[in-house]
């Protein structure tokens, strides 16, 4: 008689992003427990499965905070598929002995991809002259008020990371001038570092973040770092919202205190300010960076990789090091 093999159970609240096109290779190795196909309200499917579940995988937008934690008392693993997991409550697993990964590198380049382009629309104007095209007003208005040239730019990268250094080499492609700011000076690379990030903005016409959103870097693009940018400058964001001050970064935009912003991310997704809608100096992008295909099976590969290692008691591939 055919031995039915038993699978790991792993519970899922909300299915990653593009799930369908991986959820046969997760369901070959897990037994996925559904939440967010259940008729129950959340709790009540958490409480009846509390017991058993050990790990849970999630993904950006889905805050694993303490509410939730307690209602798993046997968790021992949080498998975000995010490479930011500023949305897991990380100090309550240290204090729990509960283990968090996330997406590891599986997106860095694509991530990077949206920044280059975010930075080359703001200054080329792509999006607003698409939409001028569009609106009919080529014929009737005429030319289009000029760009400002990509080649010669001081860029100051915020954090300098993956993601950050894969920014710095696509823009030094474009004759860029790169500096940056992060965590720690990285010797072995020849881009000047700046511990103080207000000095990094002074001394650059734009800023990239590319960092993650910790108690440290939340609010840290404040009103002195963007008037050191200046008048000229331009600000871009593929990292996590709340890194910059949102409402003074309206202000500043709107006042023409900067030269423009491109965004992907906002700090209550997805809510984006009206008033960010309405400016044509502003590139906007519904948290979108992360999304392409490839990145999306890299990150299932690397998820599916970190819960065997967990199943069978083996190192972690990539354990969320950010606080
Ligand atoms: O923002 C998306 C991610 O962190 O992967």
């Amino acid at each position: 008689m055919a031995q039915s093999v038993i699978r790991p159970q792993v519970l899922i609240i909300k299915p990653p992003p593009a799930f369908t096109h991986f959820e046969s290779d997760f369901t070959r190795k897990f037994d996925i427990l559904r939440a967010w196909e259940s008729p129950l309200p959340l709790d009540r499917f958490l409480t009846t499965h509390a017991q058993s579940v050990q790990a849970l995988v999630c993904r950006a937008l889905t805050p694993v905070n303490a509410e939730l934690l307690q209602l798993l008392p046997a968790l021992k693993l949080v498998a975000s598929v995010s490479t930011g997991a500023n949305h897991v409550d990380k100090a309550e697993c240290r204090r729990r002995g509960i283990a968090v990964t996330n997406g590891g590198n599986a997106s860095s380049e694509d991530v990077a991809d949206i920044a280059v382009g975010l930075f080359i629309d703001v200054h080329r104007k792509i999006s607003a002259a698409d939409s001028y095209v569009r609106r009919g007003l080529w014929s009737s208005q005429g030319d289009y008020p000029l760009g400002s040239k990509i080649g010669g730019k001081r860029v100051g990268i915020v954090g300098l990371g993956r993601i950050g250094y894969n920014v710095a080499k696509r823009l030094e492609a474009f004759g860029c001038k790169i500096s940056y700011n992060s965590k720690s000076e990285r010797p072995s690379l020849s881009y000047p570092f700046y511990s103080d990030v207000c000095e990094l903005a002074a001394n650059n016409d734009a800023l990239i973040i590319c960092c993650a959103l910790t108690d440290q870097t939340r609010h840290m693009i404040n009103r002195e770092v963007l008037s050191a940018l200046g008048r000229e400058g331009v600000i871009v964001n593929i990292a996590r919202g709340a890194i910059i001050d949102e409402k003074e970064l309206v202000k500043c935009l709107a006042n023409r205190e900067i030269r423009g912003a491109g965004l992907d991310v906002f700090e209550n997704e997805p809510h984006v300010p009206k008033e960010l809608v309405e400016m044509d100096n502003v590139v906007l992008s519904p948290h979108k960076a992360v999304y392409t295909l490839e990145s999306l099976k890299k990150g299932s590969e690397v998820l599916i990789a970190n819960l065997e290692a967990f199943f069978s008691n083996k190192p972690l591939v990539t354990p969320a090091t950010d606080a």
